[in-house]
């Protein structure tokens, strides 16, 4: 891992904290390559980037035309379920921020995000194989490399310390020789799932975590300061790229001071 640094910010700055570094990387990717391939997870996370991404207060000098969304996981549900990350991400980021730009056309075109195959939902190993293939293509312009490459993958973590939805004591940590693998039995519901594998989320240029609420400090103090490996976000360590931790004050509360970093 090039670099992990920890934030621990008050909840009020951690959606603009967030979005100033993916305006960033956006900026730096763009220039390298042309686009900006980021993955979202669900749960709090869409909401909590939406607010510092999509502010008409606060205009962020991002080519979001040049931007590819992915989905770190997702549930085997229709696209219109509540419980669709897709449609979480739909509903608070990529509807207003059609609202926001529709002048200027400067929003993500909809077949540069790449979701669950809707007819394959009722099988979350075909959803699995038709989400690879998906990412085959959408990487094939770009990679030379047995994994996709994501310019940032946005994670959240669970009180158990999962994160995607690779959950501990589970076979799908393990998974390695796929970029996309599934599981039928989820500790948190819905329990048909597909997610990204570790290697891919290791082999990103930047992972960025987000984690608020006192519910996280205890898991926070396993893997930042105990680094308990059973835990599948304390295995998130991008090979060649950077990782970064955004906590509340809630959620750092047990977390060892000598490792947070200043913004
Ligand atoms: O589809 C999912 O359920 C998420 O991707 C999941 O991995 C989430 O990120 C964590 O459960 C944290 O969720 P909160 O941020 O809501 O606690």
């Amino acid at each position: 891992m090039r670099s992990r640094k920890v934030y621990s910010l008050e909840k009020s700055k951690i959606s603009e904290s967030v979005c100033d570094l993916l305006e960033k990387l956006s900026a730096a990717a763009i220039k390298k390559s042309g686009h900006f391939m980021v993955a979202f997870s669900g749960g709090s996370l869409p909401e909590i980037v939406a607010q510092g991404l999509v502010n008409p207060e606060k205009k962020r000098d991002i080519d979001f035309t040049k931007w590819w969304i992915f989905f770190s996981d997702e549930r085997c549900v229709p696209h219109s379920s509540p419980d669709s990350n897709y449609n979480l991400v739909k509903t608070s980021i990529l509807d207003k921020l059609y609202q926001l730009n529709k002048d200027t056309k400067n929003y993500i075109p909809k077949e540069q995000v790449i979701k669950i195959n809707s007819k394959l939902v009722h099988d979350a190993e075909l959803a699995a194989d038709d989400y690879n293939s998906q990412l085959v293509k959408a990487f094939a312009s770009r990679e030379t490399v047995r994994y996709p490459v994501f310019d940032c993958i946005l994670l959240g973590v669970g009180p158990d310390g999962h994160t995607c939805s690779l959950f501990p004591h589970m076979p799908q940590l393990n998974v390695t020789d796929i970029w996309v693998t599934y599981i039928n039995n989820s500790p948190k519901p819905p329990s048909s799932r597909i997610t990204l594998t570790l290697p891919v989320v290791n082999d990103a240029h930047n992972v960025v975590f987000v984690a608020t609420g006192a519910s996280k400090d205890t898991i926070m103090d396993s893997i930042l300061n105990k680094n308990d490996k059973t835990l599948p976000s304390t295995n998130v360590n991008p090979i060649r790229g950077e990782l970064f931790w955004f906590l509340d004050k809630d959620a750092a509360k047990l977390v060892n001071p000598n490792i947070i970093s200043q913004l």
